[in-house]
């Protein structure tokens, strides 16, 4: 697939609803269970603003900084939707390995990424990422999943990913992040949630599923994120892309 191909590519998104806060039981607190796994790829592709273009920028890079007999891993790779647009962009066989905790997540990410199987060596490792390593990766994304993770955690898995990528390696991070600035807060909040309602969502489903997310979804501010980036190793560190309140960061080793 040429360069240009990239972003009239589809992503591979399975069709099924996200209805789930429309009516109990809801997942309160929310969790990667077989109810949100059935309809995440959908519930994501509304919910994260420029998700599409996020996946395909992320392809682009990793590409264009991977190293041949190296790893491309993505931690946090939810259905495989990541994993599945690389593994057709890559013109060579290679290693992708996805890392998620969620077993229901990894069972839809097998099914999707089983054509994939034909070019590249695929490895799906059902864990915590803070128990991997990332040794041999030249390629690490970590999209929308560090949020969900103990704070004291984050800096140990990115401590981590940068002692297990090889010189030259790059991280791709995205995250949703908060402004340090309550009006702006504020601002960006109400913009976000009519962002979700153009996409479909009645209020009463924005309202759950912000409750649900409280203390599972922990934001940081941007300046927090590069500190956090900074702290563990990383010296060259970009944005690239921001939305509302999801931003999307490279790092290079
Ligand atoms: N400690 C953990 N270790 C491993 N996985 C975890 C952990 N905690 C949560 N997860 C997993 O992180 C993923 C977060 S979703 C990522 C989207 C994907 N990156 C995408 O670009 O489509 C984003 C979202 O739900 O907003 C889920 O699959 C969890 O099971
Ligand atoms: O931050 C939010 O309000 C979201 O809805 C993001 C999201 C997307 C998919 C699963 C969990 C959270």
């Amino acid at each position: 697939m040429k360069d240009s191909e990239i972003y009239p590519t589809e992503l591979y998104l399975s069709p099924e609803k996200d209805e789930l806060f429309q009516k109990e039981p809801w997942p309160k607190p929310f969790v990667f269970n077989e109810d949100v796994v059935n309809v995440f790829d959908n519930m994501i592709s509304r919910s994260v603003p420029l998700y599409r273009e996020v996946l395909a920028c992320a392809a682009h890079w990793a590409k264009a900084y991977y190293q041949t007999g190296t790893k491309i891993i993505d931690i946090g790779c939810s259905t495989g939707t990541f994993l599945e647009l690389i593994g057709r962009f890559l013109q060579q066989p290679a290693t992708l390995v996805g890392i998620d905790n969620s077993q229901p997540m990894l069972e839809k990410a097998r099914e999707k990424l089983l054509p994939i199987q034909q070019i590249h060596q695929v490895q799906l490792i059902c864990d915590s990422a803070e128990n991997c390593s990332f040794e041999n990766s030249s390629v690490v994304i970590i999209n929308y999943t560090l949020q969900f993770l103990p704070l004291q955690v984050r800096q140990k898995l990115l401590k981590s990913i940068y002692q297990g990528l090889v010189p030259g390696g790059l991280l791709f991070l995205s995250e949703k992040v908060k402004s340090p600035y309550p009006l702006f807060q504020e601002t960006i909040t109400r913009h976000y949630e009519a962002f979700k309602a153009y996409n479909g969502y009645a209020q009463t489903e924005i309202e759950r599923k912000k409750e649900a997310l409280e203390n599972v979804l922990v934001p940081l501010t941007e300046t927090e994120q590069l500190q956090m980036l900074k702290d563990s190793g990383f010296q060259q560190v970009d944005s690239l892309i921001k939305l509302h309140n999801f931003l999307s960061l490279v790092a290079l080793k």
